[in-house]
């Protein structure tokens, strides 16, 4: 079992970093730590960054997430190496360019790449963004799956993942006390389906909602609430049709963890808000 502590990082290719820097900063709220030719890299809580841009294939994009203790690298590569994972050792060079002192990349079922680090890079200094959207740091992300209940069941036994919630086969899992670092969405494609950032309270939605408008941003579902996690949440699409999730509470699950039962909802708009607010998202239609 592999023991992971929390999401970390996401990476994503551009094909055009000025873009990419504009909309994180000015429009997301996220922070600019770093920028050179071919890299960007943005900060949202006290850590490095939180998302990384690369010069490359927008189709390119990888989620981080933290191992629960550094030394058990070793045997994470062994253990998904021996059930036939595609994985692999990062090289030194790809360590210092993720910030994290060592990782291991594989490919779950549907072929979204994975990395897990070990020793991530703490920033030294607070998130200090140009913007106040009122973020509080990365949340989740929704992944695409092209068959959630396989790969529910890939992330079950290898990893210290349980699931929160089901909205239909899709999981809403969790690694740490939090609703959920991952949620699985049936698509016919791999890659990154949204990235949530946490906000402080429903004013910071409600807010970004007049201020996404006001600079004529797409907003694909909300503002709205989610029945599962119980947050208030607005959608929004960024450079190369990435779409974007402030929320805020994703709730947390603690004390007895044998008490919570993962409640399921059908795959129905009111699943995914409770005011009646309709996705304009593929992957969250029936
Ligand atoms: O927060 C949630 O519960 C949630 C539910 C459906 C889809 C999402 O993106 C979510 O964040
Ligand atoms: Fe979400």
């Amino acid at each position: 079992m592999i023991e992971v502590r929390d999401i970390h990082y996401a990476r994503l290719g551009t094909r055009d970093l000025d873009a990419a820097e504009r909309y994180a900063t000015d429009i997301i709220g996220l922070q600019k730590v770093e920028r050179s030719s071919d890299r960007l890299y943005l900060k949202s809580d006290s850590r490095h960054h939180t998302l990384a841009y690369f010069l490359g294939d927008p189709a390119e994009q990888v989620i981080a997430f933290e191992l629960k203790d550094w030394s058990t690298l070793g045997a994470a590569h062994e253990q998904l190496r021996a059930a036939d994972v595609p994985c692999g050792m990062g090289s030194e060079a790809e360590a210092a360019d993720r910030h994290v002192e060592a990782f291991m990349w594989f490919l779950d079922p549907t072929g979204n790449r994975i990395e897990l680090v070990a020793r991530p890079h703490e920033a030294g200094r607070r998130y200090f963004p140009t913007r106040d959207a009122g973020i509080l740091g990365f949340g989740h992300v929704g992944l695409c799956s092209t068959d959630p209940v396989r790969d529910q069941a890939f992330w079950l036994s290898n990893f210290n993942t349980l699931v929160s919630d089901w909205i239909g086969p899709c999981p809403l899992l969790r690694v740490n006390a939090r609703h959920h670092q991952m949620a699985l969405f049936a698509a016919k494609r791999k890659g990154i389906q949204h990235i949530n950032h946490q906000v402080a309270e429903i004013d910071d939605i409600m807010r970004a909602w007049y201020f996404l408008n006001e600079k004529k941003i797409r907003i694909v579902f909300g503002p709205g609430r989610h029945p599962t996690s119980g947050g208030n949440f607005l959608y929004f699409e960024g450079p190369d049709g990435m779409i974007f999730e402030y929320s805020n509470s994703d709730r947390t699950i603690i004390g007895d963890l044998s008490a919570y039962k993962p409640r399921q909802f059908p795959l129905h708009p009111t699943s995914f808000c409770m005011w009646g607010s309709k996705p304009d998202i593929a992957e969250f239609k029936e």
